[in-house]
């Protein structure tokens, strides 16, 4: 069996050793490609069961389960009675036995041969289609129960293995249809562990056209909530990828886009709807036939649920579970799936200094985590004690994730982000936590030539999508958000996520900070603290224990002055323009409204609202010098320390900057200071 390069090297468990499989089918398989040499007949192979079964074996009664239970990854049934201890279900340490795995292997490749003729379509036949190599790669895949036409979506998406919440969730989600609480890092694939069972189980129900079977009036037959329209959107075209070679239709049902063209694509009654609550729920509000069904719905999806289930954010979400779980009958038989990185990871502690501290027991947390999760149970009204993957690390943060901190004045946050955003090329995110801050920053660095794409909650949703596409395509590209922004969004290539503000939640920390190091990749984090931000920052690092991991970011001065001129002056354009916009809309409202209303303004108003001619126009010279100024500026190269002044002739500017952005990542900066902080320490011991 192939492990995971997730999985390998950690002692963590695979799935496959926890189950027991029905080797019968498995030998009978062998023996029919033995005879057939080569493949065996896809005619007689489709009346086998398509992949190996899980048996209905009660481990407890077996002698097989000396186990030990890994720390880093529980696999809990959880039990609803608050007195009773999380069951922890047995699991198997990986262990390396080489003929365990020789023979795994080959028990795929028997296996997989045969299936292997069901993937390929008519095109494939014409095109060579290489057997062989999907095959090869994708073996891992193969016991996990998918359907076919899926294994054949991943193989093209170069998904060769599976990650590890899919390694855990998928099989126990299709084989035993067992309601899913799974918590993984951010980036570690959940949408496909909760997507790909649905999926397979849609796809064989399609195949024995189960659907709608009992009723005449067609029903959405699975339901994703997400907390917002982007997330949404980025789900339904995972899934759609996925499910490519089967026609599963999936409809989005959100906010700031057009009803009409939503209730046109719900006129095809597609199978799984994937919704932001508002929206939905207005929609049933108004008597949309179709979706008044979802109250039929089999399968439900609560995406990022810790925050869906916030107190006084999501009525709405409430409102759909009243509505899913009217009928005892099909809340009993609905599967559902909660899903989030930080489900359970919530500091309600206290982080004041000067108040003593009283660490939390082990006992004490394993308490509050069942409570969390008992509640999460009974607002869903699950009826079937649900399966709990929790494949968080103490670290919480994804595993690549380089954490670090800027300790600074509130001034100089934006010199420190020009500085950044100038040394080091790269995709950025930046976090603010007001609209406000996002809409000031992003004029500022207009005015410094910088190109900032920005995303917030009062956008334009046409315009928001449009700036994460061009976020997406683009390079270097720089986009300022509102924590709009920070769940779940999953765009490849974000090196670098400033905090430019420090999140006002530990849980927000993960998310914000999850935009990077997704899947494989490495990324950056770099929170802005100002003075009066201590008490957040605080708040993450107990938390999460962090203290020792969030280091200091280097800072080359030299650079930092040079950048801190030309903010300085786009921040005096950018406060003068606003002055001449207010004085300017400021007369504009009495006149325009006095000549509405058809009345003379008093002349002692006239005189408080008249704009001096005078000081605008002192004031539009000064605006166009500070411009051309910080034209000039801009044009200057910001050199690095280790160039000479001779290098800085106008031509070879972008040259030398070329050479100098290919050189330094923030990364590598980052890992220099700390492999130089260690070198210091050995030489001193
Ligand atoms: N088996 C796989 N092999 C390779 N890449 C995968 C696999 N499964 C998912 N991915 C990719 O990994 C990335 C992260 O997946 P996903 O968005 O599901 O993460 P997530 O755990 O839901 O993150 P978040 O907590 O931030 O929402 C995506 O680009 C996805 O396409």
């Amino acid at each position: 069996m192939k492990i995971s390069p997730l999985l390998e090297g950690k002692g963590l468990i695979s799935f496959e050793e926890i189950t027991d499989y029905n080797l019968i089918d498995e030998k009978q398989l062998r023996l029919k490609k033995r005879k057939n040499s080569e493949s065996v007949d896809p005619g007689v192979e489709a009346k086998k069961p398509k992949f190996l079964v899980k048996k209905n074996v009660d481990r407890k009664k077996t002698n097989k389960s000396k186990v030990k239970f890994s720390d880093e990854v529980t696999v809990g049934e959880f039990d609803k009675s608050d007195k009773q201890e999380i069951k922890i279900k047995k699991v198997k340490k990986l262990k390396n036995s080489k003929s365990k795995k020789a023979k795994k292997n080959k028990s795929h490749n028997s296996n997989s041969t045969s299936r292997l003729n069901m993937f390929k379509t008519d095109e494939d036949t014409e095109n060579n289609f290489d057997q062989e190599d999907f095959e090869t790669k994708m073996s891992a895949w193969f016991e996990l129960a998918l359907s076919k036409e899926l294994l054949r979506g991943l193989y093209e998406k170069g998904f060769y293995q599976p990650m590890p919440i899919q390694k855990l969730v998928i099989p126990e989600a299709i084989k035993n249809r067992s309601n899913i609480i799974g918590t993984a890092q951010t980036g570690s694939g959940k949408t496909l562990a909760f997507g790909l069972p649905i999926l397979t189980q849609l796809i064989d129900s399609a195949n024995t056209n189960e659907f709608n079977k009992d009723t005449d009036s067609p029903a959405p037959q699975a339901l994703i909530l997400t907390p917002t329209r982007e997330l949404a959107i980025q789900i339904k075209d995972h899934l759609q990828v996925c499910s490519k070679y089967k026609d599963i239709k999936i409809a989005c049902v959100v906010g700031g886009i057009s009803q009409l063209k939503q209730e046109r694509l719900l006129l095809k009654n597609p199978e799984i709807i994937v919704a932001t609550p508002g929206r939905l729920m207005q929609m049933i509000e108004e008597g949309h036939e179709y979706l008044n069904n979802i109250i039929r719905i089999k399968y439900l999806v609560i995406d990022e649920a810790d925050r869906m289930i916030e107190k006084g954010h999501f009525s709405e979400v409430e409102k759909i579970l009243g509505l899913v779980n009217k009928d005892d009958k099909v809340k009993t038989k609905r599967q559902n799936f909660l899903f989030s990185a930080t489900l359970i990871t919530k500091y309600d502690g206290d982080f004041d200094e000067n108040k003593p501290k009283k660490e939390k027991t082990e006992a004490q947390i394993k308490r509050e985590k069942r409570a969390k999760l008992n509640s999460l149970v009974e607002k869903i009204q699950m009826t079937k004690q649900p399966k709990f993957f929790d494949l968080t690390t103490q670290q919480v943060t994804a595993e690549n994730l380089l954490e670090s901190k800027i300790f600074c004045q509130l001034k100089e946050k934006d010199i420190y982000l020009y500085y950044f955003t100038c040394k080091y090329q790269g995709r950025t995110l930046v976090f603010a936590n007001s609209i406000d801050c996002v809409r000031r920053l992003t004029n500022l660095f207009r005015l410094l030539k910088k190109t900032p794409l920005h995303l917030h909650a009062n956008m334009d949703q046409k315009q928001r999508l449009k700036n994460l596409e061009k976020f997406n395509a683009q390079e270097n590209s720089f986009l300022i958000a509102s924590d709009v922004a920070a769940r779940g969004l999953d765009i490849p290539g974000v090196k670098h996520v400033i905090h430019y503000q420090c999140p006002r939640s530990a849980e927000i920390y993960v998310h914000r900070s999850g935009r990077t190091a997704r899947s494989t990749s490495e990324g950056l984090s770099v929170l802005l603290i100002s003075p009066d931000e201590i008490n957040l920052y605080r708040k993450i690092v107990k938390t999460f224990k962090k203290d020792k991991e969030i280091k200091d970011y280097p800072i080359d001065l030299d650079y930092y002055k040079s950048c801190e001129s030309r903010v300085n002056l786009a921040k005096k354009i950018d406060e003068l323009q606003h002055q001449l916009n207010r004085e300017k809309n400021d007369s504009n409202w009495y006149t325009k409204n006095a000549k509405l209303m058809d009345i003379e303004i008093d002349d002692e108003i006239l005189k408080e609202t008249h704009v001096d001619d005078e000081l605008v126009s002192k004031n539009r010279r000064k605006l166009s010098q500070y411009k051309q100024d910080l034209d000039r500026l801009l044009k200057q190269m910001i050199y690095p320390k280790f160039m000479s002044k001779k290098y800085l002739e106008p031509k070879n500017v972008e040259e030398i900057l070329a050479i100098n952005k290919s050189e330094t990542t923030a990364l590598n900066d980052f890992k220099n200071k700390i492999n130089n902080k260690k070198k210091v320490k050995k030489e001193k011991i």
